[in-house]
């Protein structure tokens, strides 16, 4: 078995299957999920020959945070359901790996000490905050400030998620609550709750308006996580918005929306390079990620890879899922020709079976 799959089954086999479910699934008839997978298989890379990629580099900056490989990791719910570790573990490696970790207000490990763990390993790691903008405005106030004070270097906000999707995978295993003392912490303790952890409420409300209140409340740069229409992306560009992320939600939201990363090339189209565009979804290999890079990413996350990193060994099966990803990543480039990022451009890509 090669690459990452080899994390995911041994997830499979040690996580109760309750859990691995709620980590594996999707919303509906999971077509979405299965998609965002398979788009990267009808694609191929055309490779450009007798290019010197010596002394090359993986290295970016994303919004002003240097990360030495334009991979990162993507925010996902309850890491200590995967592994006792849970969000220290992935922290540290992340912070190891020298990329950027986007932890969020589903996390069971407080920002603080998310942020705290990671500088442990590395003074100048990278964390980021997924923010659920509350219906509340005091809430989405204390956890911007939470993330503030912790030191997290930007705020990623979700904003395809509405409703909640229907996960047809919980609902028949009965999955809707943490088991007993684990919590999503980052909703301890807030205004109107005091010594009590808030649900995370989703809400159909938002709007621009309240993006443009939340840039007017911090310093921080904004990331609107769950762009797929061209005209969204206009429109974060409009409202001040520092990057877009195309997501879908790892096909846990909208079922029938496309596969991510058939959906980048209009998003890169409408955006032109002003802001970073991000991706997520599907991601599970370097050349994946390359193929990601040239149609207009300036960088990927990863969301269930980690997940089973985690799962299968913790802090050093995180590490292990970021150096796989890495080592592929350097050697697709390299067999592309492309000593940098900056040099993976549209026309490396081609449909499978169909080459220019
Ligand atoms: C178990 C799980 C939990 C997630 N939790 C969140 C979350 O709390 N907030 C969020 O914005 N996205 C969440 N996501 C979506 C991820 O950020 C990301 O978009 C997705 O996992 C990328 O797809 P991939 O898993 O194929 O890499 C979650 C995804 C999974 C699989
Ligand atoms: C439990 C939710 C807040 C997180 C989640 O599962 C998701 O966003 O997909």
């Amino acid at each position: 078995m090669t690459g990452l799959a080899r994390f995911e089954r041994r997830a499979r086999e040690l996580l109760d299957p309750v859990h691995y479910d709620f980590f594996a699934g999707g919303a509906g008839d999971e077509v979405a999920l299965a998609d965002n997978e398979e788009a990267f298989g009808r694609l191929a890379l055309l490779p450009r020959i007798l290019r010197d990629t010596t002394g090359g580099s993986t290295a970016v900056t994303l919004l002003g945070d240097a990360c030495e490989m334009p991979i990162f990791v993507s925010p996902t719910a309850f890491h200590r359901l995967a592994h006792p570790g849970g969000e220290r573990a992935t922290a540290r490696a992340t912070a190891a790996a020298g990329t950027v970790l986007v932890t969020g207000t589903a996390a069971t490990t407080p920002v603080a000490d998310v942020v705290a763990e990671a500088r442990e390993i590395r003074e100048d790691a990278t964390v980021w905050f997924q923010l659920y903008l509350q219906p509340d405005p005091e809430v989405t106030a204390a956890l911007v400030r939470r993330a503030e004070r912790a030191g997290c270097t930007a705020l990623v906000v979700t904003a395809d998620s509405p409703v909640f999707g229907r996960r047809g995978r919980d609902d028949r295993n009965g999955f809707h609550d943490l088991p007993p003392g684990l919590y999503a912490e980052n909703m301890r303790d807030l205004p109107g709750g005091a010594d009590r952890v808030r649900p995370i409420e989703m809400s159909g409300a938002f709007t621009w308006e309240h993006l443009d209140r939340l840039r007017a409340r911090t310093d921080l740069p904004i990331v609107v996580k769950g762009v797929l229409h061209p005209e969204d992306a206009r429109l974060a560009l409009r409202h001040g918005v520092d990057a877009v992320l195309v997501s879908n939600h790892g096909g846990r939201q909208l079922d029938v929306a496309p596969a991510t990363v058939d959906a980048l090339p209009a998003v890169a189209e409408a955006v032109r390079g002003r802001i970073p565009v991000l991706l997520d979804g599907g991601i599970r290999s370097g050349a994946d990620a390359v193929m990601a890079l040239a149609l207009g990413a300036t960088a990927v996350g990863v969301g269930r890879p980690v997940l089973w990193g985690l799962a299968a060994g913790g802090e050093k099966g995180v590490g292990e899922v970021l150096e796989l990803l890495r080592d592929e990543l350097v050697h697709t480039m390299a067999l592309c020709g492309a000593a940098s990022p900056g040099d993976l451009t549209g026309d490396l890509v081609t449909r499978r079976g169909a080459p220019r």
